[in-house]
């Protein structure tokens, strides 16, 4: 019996919530213990204090098995407190979970991953099975060049129906301003950032609404725009894009950015509907509604040369020597679980590094970290292929790394590769590298693109810098890096061209045998003229029903058979169709309406001929 990412000997100190339930074991665990004073750690039970010791007893065999809110807390706790571990059987545990990780969809970052109907196609078994496959691996040790989030443009403000008045101005004329618009949304490259893992925490980017407008003919303030960073490198496309979409955006360059949403306009008030005829109008719009959409994100690398090798063999501590990065380093394999990028600058030019996740024999079938990374390695220009020299087999490492990037796509073997035996100043290592670099030979590599080093002293670092430096030369100027046809939109677009008058009419028949029809009027331009009218104004709903019959609506509904009591459905609102079209009728009708939703009638300052006011 071993202990999960501890020994008996180490117990993990750790704090977790005291909300923190412990359910759903399912049989792995064999005990539990604490030793907190009072804490109450059980297959059942609930852990009650904050600071407890735990130590969980799980069989050889068996992976643990949480569920539920435990799962991540327990994970992302242990994550943390992995380098405190004496006994290295984390690694150990952790590699063998890793190994076991198997995706067998092998995708292309700039094919979209699932059509369409994906979804709604996957029977119920496939989407357990995808489910387990995901939570295989902590969220520590996933790759975040995926992530999926929801924007949401500012809805706009809306309009305001107020007069003018003031002393000595008998007549003062409306004067309730126009709402200000929503904000909208745009993607912007931060290049400080260097994966999608910040989109984890927050997936709903709303930005903020415009102002309502008000009296004195003050309109309401324009919202101000919401910015999202991404990486760069990053393509953003409409969620379930069939393939062959354009993407939305692909933000490659510093700077670059791409509007994703448009906020809503804002709501017109009653001085802007002013005309020669009618000269105190009494109504005003409401503000049109954001949009809400969801998006997917993917990141590819965008580096000139890649950091490639086995696990632990000194990829992250190379670019850290080679450039101002920082990443972790560790005596353990799987330390880095996002590729880290750093910039060389030498000769007033400047190189990009990328240092990938170490990778695993299979890995071009996803074994290890997956083969996520294997495609920011794609685009890298050129290698540096890191042999860990401390490795009992690191010609049988070589081959194996240059085997699955083969498998993983025959284009990669034709990269350059410089190659640096890592760990010489180890003594095993050291006296080893002749004949790894006869092998080396034997294999086709040119003496030139050799190189003995020790990252952790800098010895032939720079050597090696040099070479990778000559080799990109050769291979000339790097290429457009933009790959896919996104129409990168900068500029907020022109009024769009809606038509009122394009619409259909969906009919859905009645329950029963005197029940009402309902008729489903769709289009665009209508759904959004029906969210803007405010119905709280009688002239405002003359107005949508004239707008109806100009538009062709009332019409087409009676071609289609609509009767009294019928009901009409358009956007989110409902109506009763009556044959009646008079003005009393439909004053009558927003009076019923106005007192079914228990609101004061405001604004009419001339009741329609033939309406009885029973106030
Ligand atoms: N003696 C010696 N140790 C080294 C050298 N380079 C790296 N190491 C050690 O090797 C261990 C692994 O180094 P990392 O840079 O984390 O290795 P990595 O390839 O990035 O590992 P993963 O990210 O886990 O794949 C650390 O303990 C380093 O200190 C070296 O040149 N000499
Ligand atoms: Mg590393």
């Amino acid at each position: 019996m071993t202990q999960y990412g501890m020994s008996s000997e180490c117990v993990v100190n750790s704090t977790l919530p005291s909300s923190c339930k412990m359910h759903g074991f399912k049989g792995h665990l064999k005990s539990c213990s604490s030793e907190a004073s009072g804490a109450v750690l059980s297959a059942s039970g609930r852990l009650r204090t904050r600071r407890s010791k735990i130590c969980l007893d799980i069989d050889d065999d068996q992976k643990p098995c949480f569920s539920g809110r435990f799962e991540s807390i327990a994970h992302r706790s242990l994550t943390k407190l992995k380098a405190q571990v004496i006994n290295k059987d984390w690694s150990q545990r952790l590699l063998s979970i890793a190994k076991k990780k198997k995706d067998s969809e092998l995708s292309d970052v700039f094919q979209p991953k699932r059509s369409a109907n994906h979804d709604m196609l996957l029977d119920e078994d496939d989407e357990e099975d995808t489910s387990t496959s995901e939570k295989r691996l902590p969220a520590e040790m996933r790759c975040f060049d995926t992530a999926r989030i929801c924007v949401k443009g500012g809805d706009g403000g809306n309009g305001c129906v107020a007069f003018r008045r003031e002393k000595a101005v008998e007549f003062g004329g409306p004067a309730g301003g126009n709402g200000g618009r929503g904000g909208n949304v745009w993607a912007i490259v931060d290049s400080k950032l260097n994966s999608l893992s910040s989109f984890r925490t927050q997936v709903h980017f709303r930005a903020s609404n415009g102002g309502h407008g008000q009296g004195s003919q003050m309109h309401g303030a324009e919202a101000e725009d919401l910015y999202i960073p991404v990486p760069p490198g990053t393509i953003i496309r409409q969620r379930n894009a069939v393939e062959g979409e354009a993407p939305l955006a692909e933000l490659v360059q510093p700077g670059d950015k791409a509007l994703l949403i448009v906020g809503g306009r804002g709501g017109r008030g009653n001085h802007s509907f002013k005309t020669a005829r009618n000269t105190a109008p009494t109504l005003a719009e409401k503000g049109e509604e954001g949009v809400e959409v969801w998006v997917d994100l993917e990141l590819k690398v965008v580096a000139d040369v890649g950091i490639i090798g086995v696990p632990n063999a000194g990829k992250s501590t190379l670019l850290s020597v080679v450039t101002a990065a920082r990443p972790k380093i560790a005596n353990y394999p799987f330390t880095t679980l996002v590729p880290n990028l750093g910039v060389c600058e030498m000769d007033y030019r400047t190189t990009v590094f990328a240092d990938v996740p170490g990778l695993l024999e299979g890995a071009h079938e996803g074994l290890g970290l997956g083969h996520e990374f294997l495609r920011h390695v794609q685009r890298c220009r050129a290698l540096v292929h890191v042999i860990d020299g401390s490795s009992p087999d690191p010609m049988g490492d070589f081959r194996a790394i240059n085997l699955e990037l083969e498998l993983f796509n025959p284009e990669l073997k034709e990269k350059v590769q410089v190659i640096a035996y890592n760990k010489v100043d180890m003594p095993d290592s050291g006296d080893y590298f002749e004949f790894v670099k006869e092998e080396l030979l034997t294999q086709g590599i040119s003496a030139d693109h050799i190189f003995p080093i020790s990252a952790v002293t800098g010895q032939g670092v720079l050597d090696l810098v040099k070479k990778v430096r000559k080799v990109l030369d050769e291979l000339g100027p790097a290429q457009q890096v933009y790959e896919t046809n996104a129409v990168n939109q900068t500029r907020l677009p022109g009024r769009q061209n809606e038509r009122l008058d394009e619409f259909t009419i969906d009919i859905e028949e009645p329950k029963g045998p005197s029940g009402p029809k309902v008729f489903y009027v769709m289009g665009k331009a209508l759904q959004k003229f029906a969210q803007m009218t405010n119905w709280d104004y009688y002239e405002a709903i003359k107005r949508f029903q004239s707008v109806l019959e100009a538009a062709g609506v009332n019409s087409a509904l009676r071609a289609r058979g609509v009767k009294e009591g019928d009901a009409v459905v358009i956007h989110e609102s409902e109506f009763t169709w009556n044959d009646d079209q008079s003005d009393a009728a439909l004053y009558q009708a927003f009076k019923d309406d106005m007192r079914s939703r228990n609101r004061n009638i405001q604004g009419i300052h001339a009741w329609p001929k033939g309406a009885k006011d029973e106030k």
